[in-house]
């Protein structure tokens, strides 16, 4: 198992943000975790990073279970995490290479010199990624999507078991977020991928490699399980309490509110 939460509750200056959460993920899946503003998709993300810890339950990441040692630090060095969160840590005089080199030691900032080795690694996961034009360039000047692409450079130099895209394509526009979408496709076909966890808004972004959906409503698990059973129309529309229907082109869905019939002649 890559992550198991057991009746997960987590509670935060009084507020219960995440209710009784019960998800498996196994090796070889890739979960979409969706849901609208506020239904505890981060504080989950928080929790898998071992940011958090739950108030009740139990969690275990890459075969370590909170609580039994201190494991903040070693985990992290397993998962990958894109997340505008991160970008705020960052100094602003740290160029995009800087920051993906940063990655192979999962710190905020470069504190050793790296070797040829991970030099190398960096610059390979740069071109791959389409981003060697503005590898030099200060990190705080790059467009949204330049930004995110030097990210997911970042978080694969440590070659992550669990690879998190916190709305990677948050603020993309078409041609940027296909082009991410893309390489998160690539990521995925790698033989020694790893398990993808994305968190979206948006069900357009839900590409067919991710095979599970997990939905989040109110901090609790509305729905679960094998994304062509979730993304269904009834479900969608209790979800959202609005009547909604989801429409599938190129193994892509589509999501639009059925529009209301009218009586009026
Ligand atoms: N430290 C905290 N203390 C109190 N409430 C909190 C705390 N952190 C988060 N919350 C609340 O918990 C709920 C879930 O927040 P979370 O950021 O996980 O939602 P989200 O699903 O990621 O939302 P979004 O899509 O808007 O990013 C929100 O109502 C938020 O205000």
């Amino acid at each position: 198992m890559v992550v198991t939460l057991e009746d997960v509750s987590l509670n935060r200056n009084g507020e219960w943000i995440l209710k009784n959460i019960n998800w498996n993920v196994s090796k070889g899946e890739h979960w979409v975790i969706y849901g609208l503003n506020g239904a505890g998709k981060t504080a989950l993300l928080n929790m898998i990073c071992a940011y958090y810890f739950p108030t009740s339950g139990s969690v275990e990441v890459l075969g370590s279970k909170f609580g039994k040692a201190e494991l903040g630090g070693t985990l992290r060095k397993r998962i990958g995490l894109v997340s505008s969160a991160l970008q705020q840590k960052f100094s602003p005089s740290d160029s995009a290479f800087e920051i993906v080199l940063s990655g192979a030691y999962a710190s905020i900032g470069l504190y050793e010199k790296p070797t040829a080795e991970i030099r190398e690694r960096a610059i390979s996961l740069l071109e791959q990624l389409g981003s060697t034009e503005y590898a030099d360039r200060n990190y705080q000047t790059l467009s949204q999507g330049e930004k995110q692409r030097v990210l997911i450079a970042r978080a694969l130099m440590a070659k992550p078991e669990l690879l998190i895209l916190d709305e990677p394509a948050a603020g993309l526009d078409f041609i940027a977020r296909e082009d991410l979408l893309e390489f998160i496709q690539l990521i995925a076909q790698d033989e020694v991928a790893p398990t993808l966890l994305y968190v979206t808004h948006h069900v357009e972004e839900i590409l067919p490699i991710f095979d599970h959906a997990l939905l989040l409503k109110g901090g609790q698990v509305f729905a679960s399980g094998k994304t062509k059973h979730i993304l269904k129309d009834n479900t969608l529309s209790d979800f959202f309490g609005l009547e909604v229907e989801v429409n599938w082109h190129n193994e892509r869905p589509a999501l639009s509110k059925r529009a209301a019939c009218s009586s009026v002649k």
